[in-house]
């Protein structure tokens, strides 16, 4: 599979719920453009709505929300907030300081994560929480209560939501509030989102909202006197986190893909997403509102070492992207991921595992040793849309991947897979089938080169195996046994060279004895279906050039361009003749066209995989070319079809 092509981003997830409440607790009228539709905004949309909040659909993501001056309308109500973090907390801030009697739950998933930080910070300054499960987790009750106090202290180190949530309600109190901040605050670049926001509906918090650069994130005060107003129209940038997705299929399928919506001018943090793939690699462009991703000139991935602290979503995507990279990469100061949509430490470490990586797991990082090979496997999603959309990827290893329950996407991004249908295409390739010394290999390979495709000698892999079976002693006809030991090598093609499990292989491929033992194999309805899986691993971006006898019509039915090169039996032995003697080995015309003619005989009658032209190929019949005329000939036929 390749990626190539331009997606339009929907709006952030963080940025929506957010001026979401803030508008609802704003003075004023606020229409919001660009709003992403997904289950968490839904859920916001709805407990505003709830709570007697008045909003509007105007249609084409926007919304017109009638803001209540903090004061909402209703003072009684039962709010489901599904597993949307960005709803639950701020809401429970935000409720906890007005004055009402709120039920808060959400999915039982959410009912595990915690919440007991914000509820510590709430509750000193008077708030009445209480636990209706679990001490420390949802669901809560929240009631009436006296305002107190002018200090909170808040831990930053499970979820930076709390303080985020804290940060957004504290006007409501009217009051100046001093926050401490307790143990190193985690996902820093969300509480700049949070400022952002705030900043847009007129509140600054003091210095953070004002000083420039680097925090010191342990000391801030909500001054009392402002109050949330309007600010008529705001725009919600395209989410961050979901173009990671994007810009990773760009990175591993070739590219370029174009992602619109956020850019080199963004409050999200994940857009530094770009700046790690651009450290694996991967060669980006970024605009304003817009990036682009190419694949690394190499073709490959470089392995890294990262904190990702500060960008706790899209770091799973690097997970995945491991996957393709050239050696060990580790992603640390990570502890949060297990207390999000699941455990996604282990969640990550269990999938990446079933499709053959090699993976350890602490309590804060995860280390990623790709495979030779991406195994094809059915992953498991926990109801997490971030393991949906990261295991998307997968499928760049060639082997296929099955995403179970790929509906929990619609948490943050419900049309993700019909987008990333739209960017990926299959890998193209050329089949070049024919008989034996027809040149086909030859122009095959300078064909690959000229469009910088990968090539698959598919008379090697047969060769190869012929040659395995031999150093294990299995006999040549011993069907079953050939065939698993089809599946169990490992075989290995860089550039001129080919290995065998870990061993290069030398001339001992090019001998009569290793073509006789291959033209056996072959015959073997088993062996090839067993080998049809290692020849279609060849097959990736940005294409492949296959040569063979079956590769049009079995291994590769779906190639762009299909081509039965063949010449005369004359003009074969006269090549090989030619051949022969510039080696300076003897030669006989006529004994070789007579070998080419009973070998032609052989290859056209057998039962299995029969030499013959494939539906849909087209002739080249190089009889009165040169190697470089057909090569040309292929080009072209190519250029007409691409
Ligand atoms: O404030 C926000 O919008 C978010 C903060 C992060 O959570 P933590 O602060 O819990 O890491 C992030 O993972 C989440 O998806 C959105
Ligand atoms: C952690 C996430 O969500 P939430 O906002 O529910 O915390 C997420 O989207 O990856």
């Amino acid at each position: 599979m390749s990626a190539r092509g331009t997606v339009r981003l929907p709006g952030s997830k963080s940025i929506s719920n957010r001026v979401l409440l803030l508008a609802a607790l704003a003075q004023g009228t606020t229409t919001v453009r660009d709003l992403l539709h997904s289950d968490d905004t839904e859920r916001m949309l709805d407990a505003l709505r709830t709570l007697g909040v008045v909003v509007e659909s105007l249609g084409d993501n926007a919304y017109r929300v009638t803001g209540c001056g903090g004061n909402f309308p209703v003072k009684q109500a039962k709010l489901f907030l599904g597993n949307a973090g960005t709803a639950f907390r701020p809401l429970t801030a935000a409720l906890a300081l007005s004055g009402g009697s709120y039920e808060l739950s959400g999915v039982p998933r959410m009912h595990e994560r915690p919440i007991g930080d914000l509820v510590d910070a709430l509750r000193q300054l008077g708030a009445d929480i209480r636990y209706l499960g679990n001490e420390g987790f949802p669901p809560l009750q929240i009631s009436p209560a006296k305002l107190v106090g002018d200090t909170v202290k808040v831990r930053g180190d499970v979820s930076s939501q709390f303080l985020t949530g804290l940060l957004m309600a504290l006007p409501l109190t009217g009051k100046a509030v001093n926050i401490e901040v307790v143990g190193e605050l985690i996902s820093k670049p969300y509480i700049k989102i949070t400022l952002a926001m705030m900043a847009h509906f007129g509140v600054k918090v003091w210095p953070w909202s004002i000083v420039e650069g680097e925090l010191d994130w342990q000391h801030c005060v909500v001054p009392g006197v402002q109050r949330y107003q309007s600010p008529d129209t705001i725009y919600v940038e395209g989410d961050a986190s979901s173009a990671s997705y994007f810009l990773a299929a760009g990175a591993i399928g070739g590219g370029p893909v174009r992602i619109e919506g956020v850019g080199r001018v963004s409050v999200q943090g994940d857009v530094r997403f770009a700046d790690e793939l651009s450290r694996m690699g991967a060669r980006i462009e970024k605009g304003e509102n817009w990036m682009e991703v190419h694949a690394p000139a190499s073709g490959k991935l470089k392995a890294i070492d990262l904190d990702c602290n500060h960008i706790p979503d899209a770091a799973m995507t690097l997970a995945v992207a491991a996957l393709f990279a050239d050696g060990t990469t580790r992603l640390s100061n990570i502890a949060s991921w297990r207390v999000k949509e699941t455990d996604r430490i282990a969640a990550m470490a269990t999938e990446l595992r079933k499709v053959g990586a090699t993976v350890e797991e602490g309590a804060d990082y995860i280390r990623i040793t790709p495979p030779a090979r991406i195994k094809h496997a059915a992953i498991d999603t926990y109801d997490d849309h971030r393991m949906a959309m990261c295991f998307s990827l997968a499928a760049f290893g060639g082997a296929g991947v099955r995403i179970n329950d790929p509906k929990c996407v619609a948490k943050t991004f419900p049309e993700y897979f019909a987008e990333f249908a739209k960017v990926t295409q299959a890998v193209p390739v050329i089949a070049i089938d024919g008989p034996s010394a027809s040149g086909k290999g030859t122009v095959a390979q300078r064909v690959a080169t000229a469009l910088g495709m990968h090539y698959l000698d598919s008379g090697a892999l047969y060769r190869l195996l012929g040659l395995a079976a031999q150093k294990r002693g299995i006999a040549l006809e011993a069907e079953d046994k050939l065939a698993e030991l089809a599946g169990q090598v490992d075989i290995r093609f860089e550039g001129e060279g080919i290995w065998l499990d870990g061993v290069k292989v030398g001339d001992e491929l090019r001998t009569e004895e290793a073509g006789a033992a291959a033209s056996r194999i072959a015959a073997l309805p088993k062996v090839r279906a067993a080998l049809l899986d290692k020849q279609r691993a060849f097959r990736r971006a940005p294409g492949l050039v296959a040569d063979g006898r079956d590769m049009a019509s079995v291994v590769f039915p779906d190639s762009v361009l299909k081509i039965f090169l063949t010449a005369s039996a004359e003009a074969r032995a006269e090549r090989r003749y030619k051949q022969l003697k510039e080696k300076g080995m003897s030669a006989n015309i006529a004994a070789l066209l007579q070998d080419i003619r009973a070998r032609d005989e052989r290859d056209t009658q057998r039962s299995v995989a029969p030499l013959q032209q494939a539906q849909g190929a087209s002739l080249l019949d190089t009889t009165p070319l040169n190697i470089e005329q057909a090569v040309q000939e292929v080009l072209s036929r190519y250029r007409a079809v691409k």
